[in-house]
């Protein structure tokens, strides 16, 4: 479904990805494990085109490469985005935030109705007339999820979808990916809880400055102690 190949990538004069190498199935969901700042968010925004500009390597996805295609067409060919500040549009209601996307004319994908994404959060169902500016970090990362299902994600990049929330909030939005997970739906997520990782990840890329270092299954991950170690202890 994606496959990533060496890929480089900057901002501005800053090459802050040098050599990611990345492969999503149908269906599969795989985990982006490193430090604060090795480049998580910064190869899902590759995928996308948010902010950075791809220098190097290809991205393929779907059999077709990326190369030059406009961000909204990254959408509408079926890759979903959840960034990590949530983006949603603070003073329309919920419901008006639901009613953006334009809807796909896509007989491959999986189709998504306001309707059904209430019932993967009915918390949202519940404030569908408040604005979505008033709401709680939770609860905008669950608008945020819902909105982006309603452009019929073949692939779904959820960077850390839980930063800042409260455990039980955390844990609410961590069931919703398992849910999608049952669903079928394909997802990239950054992640840094090793509880979700569990739960959720089919393999796991460890990222360590702008390169993939590591990758496999999880137990292989937990398994090894020395990746934990080497990679993701602060130094
Ligand atoms: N918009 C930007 N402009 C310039 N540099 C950026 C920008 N966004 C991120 N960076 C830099 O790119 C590098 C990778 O950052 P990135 O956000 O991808 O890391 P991350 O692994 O997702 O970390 P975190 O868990 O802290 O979000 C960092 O050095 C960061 O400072």
């Amino acid at each position: 479904m994606l496959r990533i190949s060496d890929l480089h990538a900057a901002y501005d004069k800053a090459e802050v990805l040098q050599g990611i190498d990345l492969e999503v199935g149908p269906g599969e969901v795989i985990c982006l494990i490193g430090r604060n700042g090795v480049g998580k968010s910064s190869t899902m925004k590759s995928i996308v085109r948010d902010q950075i500009v791809v220098t190097g390597g290809e991205i393929v996805f779907d059999g077709q490469s990326l190369a030059g295609v406009r961000p909204h067409d990254v959408i509408r060919r079926g890759v979903g985005y959840v960034p990590e500040d949530r983006r949603v549009f603070a003073s329309l209601s919920v419901l008006e935030n639901l009613k953006v996307p334009r809807p796909v004319a896509a007989p491959d994908r999986r189709r998504w109705t306001v309707d059904e994404v209430f019932r993967l959060f009915p918390q949202l169902h519940d404030y569908r007339h408040r604005s979505a500016g008033v709401m709680s970090g939770g609860e905008q990362q669950m608008l945020s999820i819902a909105r982006s299902l309603l452009t019929c994600p073949k692939l779904l990049l959820l960077d850390e979808p839980h930063e800042g929330l409260a455990p039980k909030i955390a844990e609410e939005v961590v069931d919703a990916i398992v849910a999608l997970k049952r669903e079928g739906v394909s997802m990239i997520v950054s992640e840094q809880a090793l509880n979700t990782i569990r739960r959720c990840a089919d393999r796991v890329y460890v990222i360590d400055r702008g390169m993939t270092v590591w990758n496999g299954s999880v137990d292989g991950f937990y398994a090894d102690p020395e990746i934990t170690r080497k990679f993701l202890m602060v130094q």
